[in-house]
């Protein structure tokens, strides 16, 4: 009976939102569509049936409510408590990146969350811009071989970041860069569709069955071969480490590293995240368990190199596409650099590209790179408007509604990087998400990708790759387009 009365109050609070009403045991499941890569399109397609607005959805036993209102958006993400991620979608990430940061909760997450922190504070951006601008010099080199011709940017963008996040943050160099083939990158490539399946194909989680395809198998590969990179540059910081002790005590001293912090086990802002992780007690008085310190490398260094270098390549599509935002930007830089068009940002110098800024958010405006962030419900929620969603709800912010509502986004389908020199709704565009659980690499993000793109656009003049080579995007977990990202790029004289 008790279950009934819950049941119906339930239904009774749900029902507020508009949406299709619910078959058994599948609930509205069916209308997903069985190709994962074409669910999103799905939603958004019945975000329109139903009015443009905030609705709800049951996708088997789980209560979905889809937000695109950026008043409720605020609510949801700026909550104190309500900090839980989806259970579905932990669960598709969990084979890859176990407990980290990403995916745990409570306690450990606190902990971790707050040990990491200090490594993405404003204070660190200087420094993470002079490892970017030492990267891009690498790049130019391998992009100079290419001049005039046809490149796949994610080829040569995604070993660069990578290589930027290992050296900033690792302590080690990896130069993947001169190895574009490497099975790390070969496997990171695949992360993003295999999560996405094990997100929507729900067959997936009756486990004897799934054990038994070649969807496992892949699978298990996958991330044998992520998490063993992991192990490489754990081990290979901690040789580091032992060398400058070594070093120092044959008075030989790297001056890079206070070593009385080392030796104490002491842990301080400036060192680099990975010797955070190598050195804190902060976990029951021990050192962190080396399967603990896997599961947070392996989540930083892949969503770091990804989302950033997605983000990165849809820009310079959209600047390629759109040739008078190429000559806008150039206009800036050259306002910027007119004695030495070459030389390399300042992180002063980047806060003043106030257009180049507007134009990467637009593109992740029109291609969103995180389509869609969810919490799950603890207790019971009001939003502004007064109703009510209960606990245990998925509550989703679906950003590519959000993007496209005329509501927040004036005429939404143009590419129009001026919006965002107009007034508008402070959480109508949060793509790093907002409040106590939002992305932790976004400053990063931000040096990373602004240097990058105002080093590239002065070297290269970019154009689209030309017939045969439009980006199919498929809107995973992060966006990304299925035949790379296809641009000609020319040295400028
Ligand atoms: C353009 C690039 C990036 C975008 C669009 C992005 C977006 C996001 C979003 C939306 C979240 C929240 C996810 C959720 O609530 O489910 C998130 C979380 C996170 N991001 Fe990023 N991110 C980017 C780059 C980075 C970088 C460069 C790093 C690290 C080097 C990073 C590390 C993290 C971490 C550790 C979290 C988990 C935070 C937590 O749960 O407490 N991200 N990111």
């Amino acid at each position: 009976y008790e279950f009934m009365r819950r049941r119906s109050r339930n239904w009774k609070l749900l029902s507020q939102y508009p949406g299709d009403y619910p078959l058994p045991i599948v609930g509205n499941g069916f209308q997903l569509g069985f190709d994962a890569d074409d669910s999103s399109h799905k939603l958004m397609e019945i975000w329109k049936k139903h009015g443009r607005t905030n609705f709800r959805m049951t996708v088997g036993s789980e209560e979905w409510v889809l937000l695109s209102n950026p008043d409720d958006i605020a609510t949801i993400l700026n909550h104190p408590t309500e900090l839980g991620k989806q259970v579905e979608r932990n669960t598709a990430m969990a084979p890859f990146f176990g407990n980290s940061v990403s995916t745990s909760e409570g306690e450990r997450w606190k902990t971790i969350r707050k040990l990491m922190a200090p490594s993405f504070h404003f204070k660190t951006q200087e420094k993470r811009v002079e490892h970017v601008n030492k990267y891009c010099d690498s790049l130019f080199k391998v992009l100079d071989d290419h001049d005039g011709t046809v490149v796949d940017m994610y080829r040569y963008l995604r070993p660069y970041m990578f290589d930027i996040l290992c050296n900033s943050l690792m302590g080690v160099d990896s130069d993947l860069l001169s190895t574009p083939d490497h099975p790390y990158l070969k496997a990171s490539a695949k992360v993003v569709n295999i999560i996405t399946q094990n997100f929507f194909s729900y067959w997936r989680n009756i486990k004897f069955i799934f054990q038994l395809t070649p969807f496992y198998k892949e699978m298990t590969e996958t991330i044998k071969t992520i998490r063993d990179t992991s192990t490489v540059i754990i081990s290979e910081r901690k040789k580091e480490l032992k060398k400058i002790i070594d070093d120092t005590k044959n008075n030989n001293r790297n001056v890079d590293v206070d070593l009385e912090e080392i030796l104490g086990n002491k842990v301080s802002d400036d060192m680099c995240l990975l010797d955070k992780f190598l050195l804190s007690k902060i976990y029951n008085g021990e050192p962190l368990p080396e399967d603990m310190i896997n599961d947070e490398i392996t989540l930083v260094s892949w969503t770091g190199h990804y989302t950033t270098t997605m983000t990165m390549a849809h820009t310079l599509y959209c600047i390629a596409k759109y040739p008078e935002v190429q000559k806008r930007i150039l206009e800036e830089q050259k306002s910027i650099y007119n004695k030495d068009f070459t030389r390399k940002p300042t992180n002063t110098e980047l806060t003043d590209m106030k257009y180049l800024e507007a134009a990467i958010k637009e593109s992740i405006r029109t291609i969103p790179t995180v389509t869609k962030i969810g919490r799950q419900l603890k207790n019971d929620l009001e939003f502004k408007d007064g109703r009510k969603v209960p606990a245990d709800t998925t509550v989703v912010v679906f950003y590519e509604a959000v993007y496209q509502d005329p509501k927040t986004f004036h005429e939404p389908e143009k590419f129009n990087p001026d919006r965002f020199f107009e007034p508008m709704h402070n959480h109508a565009f949060v793509p790093f998400s907002a409040g106590p659980r939002n992305c932790l690499g976004f400053r990063f993000a931000w040096v990373a990708m602004k240097a990058t793109i105002s080093n590239i656009i002065r070297r290269y003049e970019l154009s689209l790759g030309g017939p045969g080579t439009e980006p199919q995007f498929a809107y995973r977990i992060v966006t990304e387009s299925k035949n790379g990202l296809q641009l000609r790029l020319k040295k400028r004289t």
